[in-house]
């Protein structure tokens, strides 16, 4: 029996303490989020990745709604988006989520997406020129951000000058804020994309992913127009919100441990295979999205009944010790595979060759022009984001040199 039901308030500042505690004791608890939503929280890595493919264990979010206002006390977690946002691929089971998928699995794939490696090299390379020596910046301000914005944009065919209204709404959505906040950027988020979405409809189609998307062949399967405004929500939010802390938390972890970072400039062959040693330590995603169970499941030994929802922590059951040895040390030389920083199972992130790719570059590109960079400030003075669900910092000071 667990001894912690409620999550501290300060969990995500360090929630690697929390999780060693629950790990240590059993593979899945029933704990309090700290807004309050009960959930069953999975630390281990086995029972991680069989609650991320049970079929029992369902993401149908239209039919689940409800267990929000039976799980979370008044005005704690309960997040209502716009409903125009929410019927994409995270959201279902099969075999919707088989049918929404397929259509865009092709534009994804390693091989397409290394095509663009020359278009990332170049946003990568023009965001380092404007930053010199000396300087004192806001790594993820400066450099995290808007390298995989600008590239998810141009997929999407959004104009990059709405990168910051976008990056509002999108924090909110992602982070604790009031019913009233998530209502009105979520609305602001669903309007701007209707509109993007008739506009692209209204143009000539050109070989962009998103046009072709938007003008697919009527003979063969195609989204309707709510599914491609959801869609892009789901690439957008994406595309936001992941990768600048993949770079983030990596460029800190470097910056923490002197001797993987001297590893790392003097063999920069090693950059595109240690993304999965950062991607374990301190992955971008801490606690997964929403799963419940549909029927009483066994998970770890522990019954879990049906209607509750099972959360799987990605970033506790990277560090399960079962799994990895010294789990808590960088060794940007192991072979982290294996890693569930990605998801696991059908909802696998769609977009990881995408993000592999920014992290190559931007890593390879940052270490190049500026080797002796350091943190500009305390380590303990470092603020996390306010999410269960990322796990990134407010800014990373660092002095470039
Ligand atoms: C380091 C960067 C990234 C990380 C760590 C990451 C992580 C994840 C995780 C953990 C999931 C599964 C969530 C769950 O099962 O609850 C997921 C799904 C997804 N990701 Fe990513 N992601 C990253 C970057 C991206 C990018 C750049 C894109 C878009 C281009 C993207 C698009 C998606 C999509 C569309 C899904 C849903 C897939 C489905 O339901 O079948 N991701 N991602």
């Amino acid at each position: 029996m667990t001894t912690l039901t409620q999550l501290p308030a300060d969990y995500v500042q360090n929630p690697h303490e929390v999780h060693d505690m629950l790990r240590a004791e059993g593979p899945v608890q029933e704990v309090h989020l700290p807004r309050g939503l009960k959930v069953w929280l999975v630390t281990r890595y086995e029972e991680a990745k069989v609650a991320l493919t049970d079929p029992r264990i369902s993401k149908d979010m239209q039919a689940g709604g409800h267990l929000f206002e039976l799980h979370a006390p008044k005005e704690a977690d309960r997040r209502q988006f716009d409903a125009g946002l929410a019927v994409h691929m995270l959201n279902m089971d099969p075999p919707n989520h088989t049918r929404l998928r397929k259509l865009v699995n092709k534009a994804f794939t390693a091989r397409r997406i290394e095509l663009m490696r020359p278009r990332v090299e170049e946003i990568a390379a023009e965001l380092i020129a404007k930053l010199n020596d000396g300087d004192e910046v806001d790594l993820l301000e400066a450099f995290a951000f808007p390298l995989p914005i600008t590239v998810i944009c141009e997929l999407l065919g959004i104009p990059i000058d709405n990168r910051d209204e976008f990056r509002e709404w999108s924090n909110t959505l992602l982070s604790f804020g009031t019913q009233e906040q998530i209502a009105e950027a979520s609305g602001k988020m669903a309007q701007f994309l209707i509109a993007h979405v008739d506009r692209v409809a209204n143009e000539k189609p050109d070989d962009t992913f998103f046009s072709a998307l938007v003008h697919a062949d009527e003979s063969g399967d195609r989204l309707n127009h709510a599914e491609l405004v959801s869609m892009a929500f789901l690439l957008l939010v994406a595309g936001h919100e992941t990768t600048v802390n993949l770079i983030g938390n990596a460029v800190l972890a470097l910056l923490h441990n002197p001797d993987q970072l001297q590893i790392l400039k003097d063999r920069p062959e090693l950059i595109p295979a240690s993304a999965e040693e950062f991607l374990r330590l301190e992955g971008p995603v801490n606690i997964a999205t929403f799963r419940y169970t549909t029927e009483p499941v066994e998970l770890g030994g522990v019954t879990i009944p049906a209607d509750e929802f099972v959360m799987v922590s990605l970033i506790a059951a990277n560090r399960d010790p079962e799994k990895y040895e010294n789990p808590d040390r960088l060794d940007v030389t192991r072979n982290a595979g294996g890693h569930v920083a990605f998801g696991h199972g059908i909802h696998f992130c769609l977009g990881a060759p995408l993000a592999r790719l920014e992290f190559d570059v931007a890593l390879t590109h940052l270490l190049a022009r500026f080797p002796n960079l350091q943190l500009a400030a305390e380590p303990e003075t470092l603020v996390w984001r306010d999410s269960t669900l990322i796990r990134g910092l407010h800014t990373l000071p660092v002095r470039l040199a």
